[in-house]
Protein backbone atom coordinates (compact mmCIF):
# COMPACT_ATOMS: atom_id res chain seq x y z
CA UNK A 1 0.00 0.00 0.00
CA UNK A 2 0.99 3.16 -0.86
CA UNK A 3 -0.01 6.26 1.53
CA UNK A 4 0.26 8.90 -0.98
CA UNK A 5 1.86 10.57 -3.38
CA UNK A 6 4.70 13.52 -3.57
CA UNK A 7 3.66 17.12 -4.08
CA UNK A 8 0.76 18.01 -1.77
CA UNK A 9 -2.92 17.67 -1.93
CA UNK A 10 -5.05 20.02 -3.54
CA UNK A 11 -6.19 22.15 -1.14
CA UNK A 12 -2.64 22.63 0.09
CA UNK A 13 -1.22 23.23 -3.55
CA UNK A 14 -1.75 26.74 -2.66
CA UNK A 15 1.52 26.31 -1.22
CA UNK A 16 3.54 25.21 -4.51
CA UNK A 17 5.61 27.35 -7.20
CA UNK A 18 3.85 25.40 -9.98
CA UNK A 19 4.11 21.70 -8.98
CA UNK A 20 7.06 20.59 -11.28
CA UNK A 21 9.28 20.38 -8.35
CA UNK A 22 7.08 17.99 -6.62
CA UNK A 23 8.31 14.14 -7.43
CA UNK A 24 11.61 14.89 -6.14
CA UNK A 25 10.63 16.75 -2.82
CA UNK A 26 9.82 13.62 -0.99
CA UNK A 27 6.86 14.83 0.77
CA UNK A 28 3.58 12.80 1.00
CA UNK A 29 0.32 13.72 1.44
CA UNK A 30 -3.34 12.19 1.60
CA UNK A 31 -5.34 11.75 -1.73
CA UNK A 32 -7.56 13.97 -2.64
CA UNK A 33 -11.27 13.51 -4.73
CA UNK A 34 -11.84 14.56 -7.64
CA UNK A 35 -15.83 16.07 -8.18
CA UNK A 36 -17.88 17.25 -10.77
CA UNK A 37 -20.42 19.68 -10.00
CA UNK A 38 -23.41 20.39 -12.23
CA UNK A 39 -21.62 20.35 -15.24
CA UNK A 40 -23.10 21.29 -18.09
CA UNK A 41 -21.67 21.30 -21.88
CA UNK A 42 -21.99 21.42 -25.40
CA UNK A 43 -20.48 21.84 -28.80
CA UNK A 44 -22.10 25.07 -30.86
CA UNK A 45 -25.81 24.78 -30.32
CA UNK A 46 -25.88 21.17 -28.75
CA UNK A 47 -25.97 20.76 -25.38
CA UNK A 48 -24.02 16.89 -24.69
CA UNK A 49 -24.21 17.39 -20.76
CA UNK A 50 -27.17 19.03 -18.88
CA UNK A 51 -26.26 19.22 -14.94
CA UNK A 52 -23.91 16.41 -14.23
CA UNK A 53 -22.47 15.80 -10.60
CA UNK A 54 -20.42 12.73 -9.49
CA UNK A 55 -17.57 12.50 -7.46
CA UNK A 56 -14.63 9.67 -7.25
CA UNK A 57 -13.01 9.27 -3.78
CA UNK A 58 -9.51 7.69 -3.12
CA UNK A 59 -9.47 4.64 -2.98
CA UNK A 60 -12.28 3.65 -5.33
CA UNK A 61 -13.62 2.46 -8.54
CA UNK A 62 -16.11 4.44 -9.94
CA UNK A 63 -17.87 3.28 -13.34
CA UNK A 64 -19.64 5.95 -15.45
CA UNK A 65 -21.84 3.73 -17.85
CA UNK A 66 -23.66 4.65 -20.49
CA UNK A 67 -24.81 3.90 -24.29
CA UNK A 68 -22.54 5.37 -26.99
CA UNK A 69 -23.05 9.14 -27.36
CA UNK A 70 -24.41 10.11 -24.12
CA UNK A 71 -21.51 12.16 -23.23
CA UNK A 72 -18.92 9.95 -21.38
CA UNK A 73 -15.91 11.08 -23.55
CA UNK A 74 -16.98 14.57 -23.08
CA UNK A 75 -16.80 14.52 -19.18
CA UNK A 76 -13.97 12.68 -19.10
CA UNK A 77 -12.37 15.51 -20.93
CA UNK A 78 -13.48 18.15 -18.55
CA UNK A 79 -12.68 15.92 -15.56
CA UNK A 80 -8.90 15.73 -17.15
CA UNK A 81 -9.22 19.62 -17.00
CA UNK A 82 -8.66 19.88 -20.82
CA UNK A 83 -11.53 22.11 -21.36
CA UNK A 84 -13.32 24.71 -18.95
CA UNK A 85 -17.22 23.77 -18.67
CA UNK A 86 -19.75 25.65 -20.48
CA UNK A 87 -21.44 25.69 -16.60
CA UNK A 88 -20.68 24.14 -12.80
CA UNK A 89 -17.42 22.70 -11.37
CA UNK A 90 -14.85 21.00 -11.46
CA UNK A 91 -13.71 19.97 -8.48
CA UNK A 92 -9.86 18.64 -6.89
CA UNK A 93 -9.66 18.82 -3.30
CA UNK A 94 -12.87 21.01 -2.79
CA UNK A 95 -11.18 23.88 -5.24
CA UNK A 96 -13.17 24.54 -8.56
CA UNK A 97 -9.90 23.92 -10.85
CA UNK A 98 -10.93 26.55 -13.12
CA UNK A 99 -10.84 28.94 -10.45
CA UNK A 100 -7.09 28.65 -9.75
CA UNK A 101 -4.88 30.56 -10.91
CA UNK A 102 -3.08 28.82 -13.99
CA UNK A 103 0.29 27.66 -12.67
CA UNK A 104 -1.89 25.58 -9.71
CA UNK A 105 -4.66 24.14 -12.10
CA UNK A 106 -1.52 23.00 -13.89
CA UNK A 107 -0.15 21.73 -10.92
CA UNK A 108 -3.80 20.15 -9.75
CA UNK A 109 -3.44 18.62 -13.78
CA UNK A 110 -0.16 16.68 -13.14
CA UNK A 111 -1.69 14.64 -10.29
CA UNK A 112 -4.62 13.12 -12.61
CA UNK A 113 -3.38 10.26 -14.59
CA UNK A 114 -5.25 9.49 -17.74
CA UNK A 115 -5.65 7.44 -20.50
CA UNK A 116 -7.87 7.49 -23.02
CA UNK A 117 -9.32 5.40 -25.99
CA UNK A 118 -7.23 6.50 -28.87
CA UNK A 119 -3.68 5.67 -28.85
CA UNK A 120 -1.30 8.14 -27.56
CA UNK A 121 2.02 6.75 -26.97
CA UNK A 122 5.25 8.53 -28.49
CA UNK A 123 7.74 6.74 -31.09
CA UNK A 124 10.22 5.57 -28.78
CA UNK A 125 10.83 2.58 -26.38
CA UNK A 126 8.38 1.35 -23.54
CA UNK A 127 10.65 2.58 -21.09
CA UNK A 128 10.82 5.81 -22.60
CA UNK A 129 7.15 6.29 -22.66
CA UNK A 130 6.04 5.47 -19.59
CA UNK A 131 9.26 7.70 -17.48
CA UNK A 132 8.22 10.75 -19.82
CA UNK A 133 5.45 11.82 -16.76
CA UNK A 134 8.14 11.69 -14.38
CA UNK A 135 10.65 13.03 -16.63
CA UNK A 136 8.40 16.38 -17.10
CA UNK A 137 7.64 16.55 -13.21
CA UNK A 138 11.13 16.82 -12.04
CA UNK A 139 13.59 19.87 -11.91
CA UNK A 140 15.54 20.78 -14.52
CA UNK A 141 18.54 20.15 -12.17
CA UNK A 142 17.75 16.42 -11.79
CA UNK A 143 16.97 16.21 -15.12
CA UNK A 144 20.62 17.10 -16.22
CA UNK A 145 21.94 15.46 -13.65
CA UNK A 146 20.32 12.37 -15.43
CA UNK A 147 20.78 13.51 -18.31
CA UNK A 148 24.58 13.64 -17.89
CA UNK A 149 24.45 10.61 -15.87
CA UNK A 150 23.05 9.19 -18.57
CA UNK A 151 25.79 9.30 -20.94
CA UNK A 152 27.95 6.79 -19.14
CA UNK A 153 25.67 4.09 -19.99
CA UNK A 154 22.54 2.71 -19.75
CA UNK A 155 20.84 2.82 -16.38
CA UNK A 156 18.12 0.40 -15.20
CA UNK A 157 14.36 1.66 -15.54
CA UNK A 158 13.71 3.52 -12.49
CA UNK A 159 11.60 1.56 -9.64
CA UNK A 160 8.75 3.64 -10.31
CA UNK A 161 8.39 2.93 -14.07
CA UNK A 162 9.12 -0.95 -13.41
CA UNK A 163 6.56 -0.66 -10.99
CA UNK A 164 4.53 0.18 -13.76
CA UNK A 165 4.55 -1.71 -16.22
CA UNK A 166 4.48 -4.49 -13.70
CA UNK A 167 1.47 -3.20 -12.54
CA UNK A 168 -0.18 -3.94 -16.43
CA UNK A 169 2.13 -7.02 -16.56
CA UNK A 170 4.53 -5.55 -19.78
CA UNK A 171 7.47 -5.19 -17.93
CA UNK A 172 9.19 -8.02 -19.95
CA UNK A 173 8.97 -5.46 -23.05
CA UNK A 174 10.49 -1.94 -21.26
CA UNK A 175 13.11 -2.21 -24.28
CA UNK A 176 10.18 -2.43 -27.37
CA UNK A 177 9.49 0.64 -29.51
CA UNK A 178 6.17 1.08 -28.68
CA UNK A 179 5.47 1.55 -32.35
CA UNK A 180 5.95 -2.10 -32.47
CA UNK A 181 2.94 -3.14 -29.75
CA UNK A 182 -0.45 -4.55 -30.28
CA UNK A 183 -3.27 -2.01 -29.67
CA UNK A 184 -3.88 -4.14 -26.09
CA UNK A 185 -0.23 -3.97 -25.12
CA UNK A 186 -0.07 0.18 -26.27
CA UNK A 187 -3.11 0.55 -24.12
CA UNK A 188 -1.17 -1.50 -21.20
CA UNK A 189 1.93 0.66 -22.05
CA UNK A 190 -0.51 3.86 -21.71
CA UNK A 191 -1.81 3.05 -18.41
CA UNK A 192 1.76 2.40 -16.78
CA UNK A 193 2.68 6.08 -17.91
CA UNK A 194 -0.36 7.65 -16.02
CA UNK A 195 0.46 5.58 -12.47
CA UNK A 196 4.51 5.72 -12.93
CA UNK A 197 4.01 9.18 -11.23
CA UNK A 198 1.93 7.50 -8.85
CA UNK A 199 -1.42 10.38 -9.56
CA UNK A 200 -3.88 10.99 -6.85
CA UNK A 201 -6.54 10.13 -9.63
CA UNK A 202 -6.90 8.07 -12.47
CA UNK A 203 -9.44 8.56 -15.34
CA UNK A 204 -10.03 5.84 -18.51
CA UNK A 205 -12.22 6.41 -21.28
CA UNK A 206 -12.79 2.73 -22.90
CA UNK A 207 -9.99 1.48 -21.89
CA UNK A 208 -10.50 -1.93 -23.01
CA UNK A 209 -12.64 -1.48 -26.09
CA UNK A 210 -11.68 -4.02 -28.62
CA UNK A 211 -9.40 -5.49 -26.38
CA UNK A 212 -8.88 -9.73 -26.10
CA UNK A 213 -9.53 -10.84 -22.56
CA UNK A 214 -5.95 -11.50 -21.80
CA UNK A 215 -5.61 -7.54 -22.37
CA UNK A 216 -8.79 -6.78 -20.68
CA UNK A 217 -7.80 -8.82 -17.76
CA UNK A 218 -4.70 -7.02 -17.61
CA UNK A 219 -6.09 -3.77 -17.46
CA UNK A 220 -8.60 -4.40 -14.99
CA UNK A 221 -6.18 -6.00 -12.59
CA UNK A 222 -3.95 -2.87 -13.14
CA UNK A 223 -7.41 -0.95 -12.26
CA UNK A 224 -7.72 -3.08 -8.95
CA UNK A 225 -3.51 -2.27 -8.38
CA UNK A 226 -4.44 1.73 -8.43
CA UNK A 227 -7.17 1.27 -6.22
CA UNK A 228 -6.35 -0.88 -3.60
CA UNK A 229 -2.82 1.78 -3.32
CA UNK A 230 -5.50 4.53 -3.12
CA UNK A 231 -5.74 6.30 -6.26
CA UNK A 232 -9.47 7.71 -7.13
CA UNK A 233 -9.95 4.99 -10.59
CA UNK A 234 -12.97 6.52 -12.98
CA UNK A 235 -13.62 4.28 -15.78
CA UNK A 236 -16.00 4.71 -18.56
CA UNK A 237 -17.19 2.06 -20.11
CA UNK A 238 -20.26 0.86 -22.23
CA UNK A 239 -19.10 -2.39 -20.82
CA UNK A 240 -22.11 -3.35 -18.18
CA UNK A 241 -19.97 -6.46 -17.00
CA UNK A 242 -16.79 -4.94 -16.60
CA UNK A 243 -18.29 -2.16 -14.70
CA UNK A 244 -20.32 -5.23 -12.46
CA UNK A 245 -16.84 -6.70 -12.39
CA UNK A 246 -14.29 -4.15 -11.31
CA UNK A 247 -16.01 -1.11 -10.06
CA UNK A 248 -17.29 0.22 -6.50
CA UNK A 249 -19.88 2.75 -7.36
CA UNK A 250 -21.77 3.04 -10.67
CA UNK A 251 -23.16 6.51 -12.53
CA UNK A 252 -25.51 6.08 -15.04
CA UNK A 253 -25.07 8.85 -17.37
CA UNK A 254 -27.65 8.65 -20.23
CA UNK A 255 -28.48 11.63 -22.61
CA UNK A 256 -25.86 14.01 -20.94
CA UNK A 257 -27.43 13.51 -17.69
CA UNK A 258 -26.60 11.46 -14.24
CA UNK A 259 -29.85 9.01 -13.98
CA UNK A 260 -28.79 7.17 -11.13
CA UNK A 261 -25.39 6.71 -9.24
CA UNK A 262 -24.71 4.25 -6.23
CA UNK A 263 -22.86 1.15 -5.13
CA UNK A 264 -22.48 -0.96 -8.04
CA UNK A 265 -24.29 -3.82 -6.90
CA UNK A 266 -27.43 -1.74 -5.59
CA UNK A 267 -27.52 0.08 -9.33
CA UNK A 268 -27.21 -3.58 -10.83
CA UNK A 269 -29.36 -4.91 -8.55
CA UNK A 270 -32.11 -2.72 -7.72
CA UNK A 271 -31.79 0.38 -9.60
CA UNK A 272 -33.95 3.22 -8.75
CA UNK A 273 -34.85 4.43 -12.16
CA UNK A 274 -36.73 2.18 -14.65
CA UNK A 275 -34.70 3.05 -17.45
CA UNK A 276 -31.39 2.00 -15.83
CA UNK A 277 -33.00 -0.99 -14.99
CA UNK A 278 -33.90 -1.62 -18.77
CA UNK A 279 -30.15 -0.32 -19.34
CA UNK A 280 -28.82 -3.03 -17.45
CA UNK A 281 -30.74 -6.17 -18.66
CA UNK A 282 -30.05 -5.03 -22.05
CA UNK A 283 -33.35 -4.05 -23.10
CA UNK A 284 -32.29 -0.57 -23.61
CA UNK A 285 -30.98 -0.43 -27.03
CA UNK A 286 -29.30 2.47 -28.32
N1 LIG B 1 -15.60 18.31 -30.23
C1 LIG B 1 -16.89 18.04 -30.51
N2 LIG B 1 -17.58 18.81 -31.34
C2 LIG B 1 -18.88 18.56 -31.62
N3 LIG B 1 -19.59 17.54 -31.07
C3 LIG B 1 -18.93 16.74 -30.22
C4 LIG B 1 -17.55 16.94 -29.89
N4 LIG B 1 -17.19 15.98 -29.00
C5 LIG B 1 -18.29 15.21 -28.79
N5 LIG B 1 -19.32 15.67 -29.53
C6 LIG B 1 -20.67 15.10 -29.55
O1 LIG B 1 -21.09 14.95 -28.21
C7 LIG B 1 -21.87 13.77 -28.06
C8 LIG B 1 -21.30 12.92 -26.96
O2 LIG B 1 -20.05 12.39 -27.38
P1 LIG B 1 -19.08 11.61 -26.39
O3 LIG B 1 -17.89 11.21 -27.18
O4 LIG B 1 -18.86 12.43 -25.18
O5 LIG B 1 -19.98 10.35 -26.03
P2 LIG B 1 -19.56 8.95 -25.39
O6 LIG B 1 -20.63 8.60 -24.42
O7 LIG B 1 -18.18 9.00 -24.89
O8 LIG B 1 -19.64 7.99 -26.64
P3 LIG B 1 -18.74 6.70 -27.00
O9 LIG B 1 -19.05 5.66 -25.96
O10 LIG B 1 -19.23 6.33 -28.38
O11 LIG B 1 -17.30 7.14 -27.00
C9 LIG B 1 -21.88 13.09 -29.42
O12 LIG B 1 -23.08 13.42 -30.08
C10 LIG B 1 -20.70 13.70 -30.13
O13 LIG B 1 -20.90 13.72 -31.53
Amino acid sequence: MTAGIPGGDASGASGESDGSDSASTGARHSRTRLAARDLSHGFGDGAVLDGVSLTVEPGEILAVVGPSGTGKTTLFRLLAMFERPDEGAVEVGGDDVWDLPEARRLAVRRRVGMAFQTRSLFSTTVEENVSYGLRVRRPWSVRVRDAVGGLFGRDEPADTVSDALRTVGMFDKVDRDAGSLSAGEAQRVAIARALAPDPDVLLLDEPTSNLDPRNTAAIESAMRAARDRGIAVALATHDMQQARRVSDRTAVILGGTCIESGPTDAVFESPDDDRVRQFVEGKLVY
